[in-house]
């Protein structure tokens, strides 16, 4: 039997953000505020003699994925990779960042590379900032709790919250993170709608949230019309960053998102990325 290893890592729904410079990938990152989510990515990785990866979503399988292939290459190893998910991919769900996540903690237990949960991350985050696919996920999904990063990267300071209400999402299509990072007028329109402080609580960070979605003009028409539900019903809601999609809590969050489409039930995570065995 081949030698396997899988772990899983949660995903994390960004609800605002501001990019920061540095002089290298470590340095470069931003900062904001989010909710690590129950839901994640699961990656089940054996050694190979050339990397392969597979992607795979509820049905559909895809191959490749630039970010891992990378990491993979920089850590010197070459395996065969499959992640597995449960939300769409490219919707702000931070999905790429725990694909990362959870497939170098396999990565590190497969090939005894003795790599601390610090430097695991710190691969993930070089690899996510180098291909403009996330700036603070991989920083957040580090542990759990609804977040906020005051510095960039992952050794930046973090604080978190642990509330036990759910929160409530639906998707309407994917929006590539690539394609806003890159685009400099957008990256303008965001730092000046960078809400300079910490959410209290969970309405207080959809209010902070909804703010800045307003102001930073990412809110595309589809997205606005579940937002516009949501005010009616007196709904605390905002978009997922960066994604066609839109994140409610509280009661009667669950049945307006309904309208849209399929709606998630996210529990906020108590833990980050971790292993879940090694076979055999
Ligand atoms: N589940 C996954 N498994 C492997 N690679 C992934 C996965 N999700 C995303 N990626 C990689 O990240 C690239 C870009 O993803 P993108 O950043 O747009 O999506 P995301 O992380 O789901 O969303 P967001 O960053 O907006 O929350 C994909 O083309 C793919 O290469
Ligand atoms: C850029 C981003 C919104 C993409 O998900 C996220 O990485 C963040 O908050 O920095």
């Amino acid at each position: 039997m081949v030698r396997t290893a899988v772990a899983f890592s949660p995903g994390h729904i960004s609800g605002y953000f501001k990019r920061v410079e540095g002089s290298d990938p470590a340095t470069i990152g931003s900062v904001g505020a989010g909710v690590v989510i129950s839901e994640g990515v699961r990656s089940t990785v054996e050694p190979a003699r050339a990397t392969s990866i597979r992607v795979v979503r509820e049905d559909h399988a895809s191959a490749g994925s630039p970010p891992i292939e990378y990491a993979l290459e920089r850590l010197g190893v070459t395996a065969r990779v499959t992640t597995e998910c449960r939300l769409p991919i490219g919707a702000g769900f931070g999905l790429s960042a725990a694909a990362l996540l959870a497939t170098l903690t396999a990565v590190n237990h497969l090939f005894d590379l003795g790599l601390s949960t610090e430097e695991v991350a710190a691969h993930a985050h070089e690899a996510e900032v180098l291909h403009r696919t996330g700036l603070g996920d991989v920083a957040a999904s580090q542990a759990g709790g609804v977040v906020c990063r005051t510095g960039a990267g992952i050794h930046a300071e973090i604080t978190r919250f642990y509330p036990d209400d759910p929160l409530y999402a639906v998707s309407l299509g994917p929006l590539p993170t690539a394609s806003v990072l890159s685009s400099p007028g957008a990256m303008a329109r965001i730092a000046a709608a960078y809400p300079d402080r910490c959410p209290r609580d969970l309405p207080d960070f959809c209010h902070l949230s909804r703010g800045f979605a307003e102001e930073s003009e990412l809110v595309a028409p589809e997205v606005r019309r579940v937002l516009d539900a949501c005010d009616t019903e007196r709904v605390p809601a905002s978009m997922t960053m960066l994604g066609n999609g839109v994140f409610a809590a509280g009661r009667g969050a669950e049945q307006v998102l309904s309208l849209f489409g399929e709606v998630y039930t996210l529990r906020v995570a108590r833990r980050g990325a971790y292993l879940i065995e090694v076979r055999p």
